[in-house]
């Protein structure tokens, strides 16, 4: 796996992933938001450099010039609800993507500490000889990522993939790095070293998606 640790270089990506994590800063659930969707802007800009491009002609008012664009049919997959503002920040700058939607979430058996993953919902174009894009802002264990890539397989095989995510937790990293191809790129704006017994990201930012929308009933 090509690993792409963005805030490893001193650049604005960083004050929003302060934002994000900073406990008062992150109560402003629109500010959250923004924030994750700028951060989706700047990993889709720089994932934009190792995308597959074509010598195109583009024509001014007063003249012709040449210009590469981008070859590859995107498709953009992210994993509700966290997410959804990722999504949206992916969008904003891959205006022809394609996309796709899955429902990953815990589950935890009454009050125990373990959980499974359960996906529910799925709504996907054919994925076949596409640039898969797969988002999602939180890499705690990396189950939600796997989960997801198996529920994808019966729709085509992607000729590239592209994970996208805010904060990982190392643990996440290595399990990502088993469970994808050899050539998915993972895009991660910050590594963080731990992992507690309920599988939050520490010190991470909490609940993204309870951040971005709302605590949810357990049931
Ligand atoms: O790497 P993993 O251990 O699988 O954990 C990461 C998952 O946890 C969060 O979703 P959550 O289950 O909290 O759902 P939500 O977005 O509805 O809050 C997050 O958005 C990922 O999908
Ligand atoms: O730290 C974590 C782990 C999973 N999901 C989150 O929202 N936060
Ligand atoms: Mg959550």
């Amino acid at each position: 796996m090509h690993i792409h640790h963005l805030s490893k270089e001193n650049s604005i990506l960083n004050q929003f992933i302060s934002e994000i994590r900073n406990i008062k800063v992150q109560k402003d659930s629109m500010r959250f938001r923004r924030n994750i969707e700028r951060i989706g802007e700047i990993l889709g800009y720089e994932m934009s450099k190792t995308l597959n491009y074509e010598p195109k002609t583009v024509t001014t008012p007063l003249g012709e010039t040449a210009i590469d664009i981008i070859d590859d049919q995107i498709v953009l997959c992210s994993v509700l609800r966290a997410g959804v503002p990722l999504h949206t920040g992916l969008l904003n700058y891959f205006d022809t993507a394609e996309n796709a939607f899955i429902s990953a979430y815990r589950h935890h058996k009454g009050d125990s500490e373990s959980f499974e993953i359960v996906v529910e919902y799925l709504a996907c174009p054919d994925l076949e000889n596409k640039t898969l894009v797969l988002a999602d802002p939180m890499l705690a264990t990396g189950q939600s990522f796997a989960s997801t890539f198996n529920a994808l397989k019966s729709f085509g095989t992607p000729k590239d993939i592209h994970l996208i995510s805010v904060i990982g937790a190392q643990k996440g990293v290595e399990y990502v790095v088993e469970h994808f191809p050899e050539q998915t790129h993972l895009w991660v704006a910050s590594i963080d070293s731990e992992l507690n017994d309920r599988g939050y990201i520490i010190p991470g930012l909490g609940d993204a998606g309870d951040l971005a929308f709302g605590k949810k009933l357990q049931h």
